[in-house]
């Protein structure tokens, strides 16, 4: 549906994109995530047709969306990150005239119904609150059962509820076949709804792939209370590394690449002395995690 290769692009000498590959498969939902300024609505803009690339090749549906814009159009459901709504007509008239021009229209009700605002079918657009509003854009974004929905930050302002509503809606359609590019600052947007995702930052893609590619390049983390009397040098070796920090305020700390082999070593040698691990936990990284350290490192992939 997208494929994107070393794309570049400028704003004036600021350079925004610095050499972005990007696929999207037909039936996918690609999670682009990043910091803020690292490009995301830049290059999604650029997949829309409404603005050229400085650099590199750009397709969706195998054509130039800066050049078969009026090809595309018709086959793309577009949620902007401001998309200016307002105005005097009330929000199914607003419906109503939008589905007067795709070229596959779909039923309003549904559509209002979906984003939790038929009640609301009567009430002028100006009057809408931030959140309602960024919901009657996800219903026009949605309408005509578009081939490939572009979505930035659908669910900034929305409150738990409406979010959770979004997510329904968009798996919804992912499920009917629709193809999902997204940008989100919420991670676990991200992992709820992704089946892939990509971190950028300052212009490049620093990670991308499923999530468990993703976690799977921080280490794991084993914790536990160290136990009375117990010290450093009475830990069993394991491959991962000890925090000492951790182990002298009374927590072992180990962060490791083979968690499973650790923990089997851990618990055999914790049931050899017959010791209690309190509060044991074993766990794979976070995206968060992997988020920040994307941040502190700076793009590396
Ligand atoms: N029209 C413009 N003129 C000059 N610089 C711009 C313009 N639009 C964006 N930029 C700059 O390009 C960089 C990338 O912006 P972009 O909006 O693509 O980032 P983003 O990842 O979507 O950020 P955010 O998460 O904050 O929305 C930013 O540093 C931004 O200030």
């Amino acid at each position: 549906m997208i494929e994107v290769r070393g794309l570049h692009c400028r704003y004036g000498p600021f350079e925004a994109v610095r050499g972005v590959d990007l696929d999207v498969a037909e039936g996918e939902l690609f999670a682009l995530l990043g910091t803020n300024g690292a490009g995301k609505t830049t290059t999604l803009e650029v997949l829309e047709g409404l603005r050229a690339p400085s650099e590199g090749t750009v397709r969706v549906f195998g054509l130039r969306p800066d050049a078969d814009r009026a090809r595309i159009r018709p086959r793309t459901g577009v949620l902007l990150q401001d998309s200016g709504a307002g105005g005097t007509l009330t929000v199914v008239e607003t419906l109503r005239l939008w589905r007067s021009l795709t070229s596959r229209p779909s039923d309003v009700d549904k559509a209002l119904a979906a984003v939790g605002l038929d009640h609301r079918a009567d009430v002028r657009v100006n009057a809408l609150s931030g959140g309602e509003r960024r919901r009657l854009d996800l219903a026009v974004a949605t309408l005509g059962e578009p081939e490939l929905l572009f979505l930035d930050e659908p669910t900034t302002g929305l409150d738990p509820e409406s979010r959770r509503r979004t997510w329904a809606l968009v798996r919804d359609m992912v499920a009917r076949g629709t193809s999902v590019l997204l940008t989100t600052h919420y991670l676990e947007e991200a992992e709820h709804l992704a089946h892939r995702l990509a971190i950028m930052h300052e212009g490049r893609v620093a990670v991308s792939g499923t999530l468990v590619d993703v976690l799977e390049r921080e280490a794991s983390r084993i914790g536990f209370v160290v136990p009375p009397g117990v010290t450093a040098a009475d830990l069993p070796t394991v491959a991962g590394t000890l925090d000492r920090d951790a182990f002298a305020a009374g927590r072992v700390e180990i962060r490791t690449r083979a968690l499973q082999d650790d923990l089997a070593v851990l618990l055999a040698w914790a049931a050899h002395r017959d010791l209690q691990l309190a509060r044991l936990r074993a766990t794979h990284a976070s995206l968060t995690e992997v988020f920040h350290n994307v941040q502190d490192k700076g793009a590396t992939a």
